[in-house]
């Protein structure tokens, strides 16, 4: 099947919100550059009908994440800015299919980051601030029934991000030791450390910058990257909310509600 053909079945699964069989179990060769062929021309597709890219997100770089969901490759994919939502904004569930959220740690970028030989040097040379973040990832396959090919070609899972408020540089802290608590209805229901993304999440930014040079792309300036979760996705139903506490990082919180109780 052509990429063009299986990048609009997954751009009707989300429009629809009907998910459809894992592209692998009828592509069987369908290989990492074809996926992402084919997410990267559903986000041309967005953007030609007026999508900002506003940022990107790494996934799968931490242990957790790898084992539940049985994927050991870390991944990429973009953020745009009609997945973008604040912490008051009260995001309706009904939007996704089989949401989870994940706490990650977002870099925003003063400068531009263009692999393919991008170092960490240039990472912390380019990041104007980090902050807490939420992502929302859903999967338009069913059943979350993903390989890695299946995964990428669905733009890595992704479906929102929200950024926490707290600007801080990263010569005021060790990103690599950032202790995360995660609560759930007030109820404190996991804890993880930074080092959980790669061993640091500045390599799974020079990761990103490299990889994504394979195809043209660049990190530019104002655009934020989530780092990947640090501790293991959770499903929600309407009335839940979150919120992450990284510490010496601030916190982000998110909250679900349907939109007939949005004030
Ligand atoms: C399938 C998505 C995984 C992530 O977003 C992650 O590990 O952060």
């Amino acid at each position: 099947m052509e990429i063009q053909t299986i990048a609009r079945k997954l751009l009707d699964a989300e429009l629809f919100r009907q998910p459809i069989a894992p592209i692998t179990e009828s592509e069987a060769q369908l290989t990492a550059d074809d996926a992402y062929r084919i997410q990267l021309h559903q986000i041309q597709q967005k953007v030609s009908e007026g999508a900002v890219v506003k940022g990107l997100k790494i996934g799968l770089t931490s242990k957790v994440m790898q084992e539940m969901l049985n994927v050991h490759t870390p991944d990429y994919g973009f953020i745009l800015d009609s997945m973008v939502f604040a912490e008051t904004d009260g995001v309706d569930l009904e939007k996704f299919i089989q949401p989870k959220v994940e706490f990650e740690i977002a870099f925003v970028f003063k400068k531009s980051l263009k692999g393919p030989d991008v170092t960490i040097e240039d990472v912390i040379d380019a990041t104007d601030y980090v902050v807490p973040s939420i992502e929302i990832i859903d999967s338009r396959i069913a059943d979350w029934r993903i390989k890695f090919e299946d995964t990428v070609a669905d733009n890595g899972s992704s479906a929102g991000a929200v950024l926490g408020s707290q600007k801080t540089s990263l010569s005021n802290i060790d990103i690599a030791n950032i202790e995360m608590s995660v609560y759930k209805n007030d109820e404190c229901i996991d804890t993880a450390s930074s080092d959980a993304v790669l061993g640091n999440p500045l390599n799974a930014v020079v990761w990103l910058a490299n990889e994504v040079s394979r195809y043209d792309i660049s990190i530019q300036p104002g655009m934020f990257v989530l780092s990947g979760a640090l501790s293991k996705a959770l499903p929600f139903t309407n009335g839940d909310s979150f919120k992450a506490d990284f510490g010496e990082l601030g916190e982000v919180n998110i909250s679900f509600q349907p939109a007939e109780v949005k004030k």
